[in-house]
């Protein structure tokens, strides 16, 4: 049990955590006894070969899959044993999320769009936060534009927008930049890398990027379902000499 004296619980923290798909020889482990503490505030980023885990990881640690066994906490909650009700309420209320399709509804127009989680959570927009992050975005100007007026690293930034709307305590990217050309993408990691000093997010990012994943703070590197290596204040160069001794690129 924490006292008011200790430090505040890790944002995600996985114990023991193991992923199986099918049984018997078919038997595929995705993850095997995985376990990790993302710290508040810090930009994390994710990286391994092809069918390393990453995914996975991601969906386990976000609630939008469930652990074979071991513990996924956000904060203070423990999401196993969560009903699929529940999980969905947290993820609604205290995660965002980022994935490489910027998947905004055309219709709508950039400040729709990023109120669209408030609206459908019954919350009221709080305009003064919803003018801030419009501005940080760097999108004041084209609130009411629509998705295909925008070239796609500013439909990215909607989607982070939408995605930091409701404040939530982690921010999740799969492949955030994995559509956009190398300048575009190394704008969307800058601004990424600005939320999270700035207003002290918490970010995860899975990412085949060793550019991106240059942008993090500390590299989690997966190789068949275990974290092998952590690096911190990474480079590209030192990421890509990493991920290419870990066999990805042969
Ligand atoms: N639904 C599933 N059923 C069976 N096996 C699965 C399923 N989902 C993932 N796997 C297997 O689990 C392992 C890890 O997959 P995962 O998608 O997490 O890897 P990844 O590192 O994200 O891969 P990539 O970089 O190619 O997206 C792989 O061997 C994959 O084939």
């Amino acid at each position: 049990m924490r006292t008011e004296h200790n430090d505040p619980p890790p944002a995600v923290h996985l114990t023991g955590v193991t992923r199986s798909y099918g049984r018997g020889d078919a038997q595929v482990h995705a993850l095997r006894d995985l376990s990790v503490s993302i710290p508040r505030g810090t930009f994390t980023a994710v990286m391994g070969p092809s069918g390393s885990g990453k995914s996975t990881f991601l969906h386990c640690a976000a609630g939008l899959d469930t652990p074979t066994s071991g513990s996924v906490r956000l904060g203070d909650t423990e999401l196993s044993g969560l009903s699929e009700t529940a999980l969905t309420l947290l993820r609604r209320d205290r995660l965002g999320f980022v994935f490489q399709a910027f998947n905004l509804l055309p219709a709508l127009t950039v400040r729709e769009n990023i109120t669209l989680p408030l609206r459908l959570a019954g919350r009221k927009t709080d305009q003064a936060w919803l003018t801030e992050i419009l501005h940080r975005v760097g999108l004041s100007a084209r609130a009411d534009h629509r998705p295909s007026e925008l070239s796609g690293g500013q439909q990215q930034r909607v989607a982070i927008a939408r995605a930091l709307v409701t404040r939530p305590e982690v921010l999740f990217a799969d492949e955030p930049t994995g559509a956009l050309d190398s300048r575009t993408a190394a704008e969307v990691l800058g601004l990424l890398r600005q939320i999270v000093a700035e207003s002290g997010q918490t970010i995860v990012m899975v990412t085949h990027d060793p550019v991106a994943a240059g942008h993090a703070d500390r590299v989690l590197f997966l190789a068949d379902g275990r974290i092998v290596d952590s690096m911190s204040a990474p480079t590209t160069d030192r990421v890509a000499e990493r991920m290419a001794r870990l066999g990805a690129w042969v």
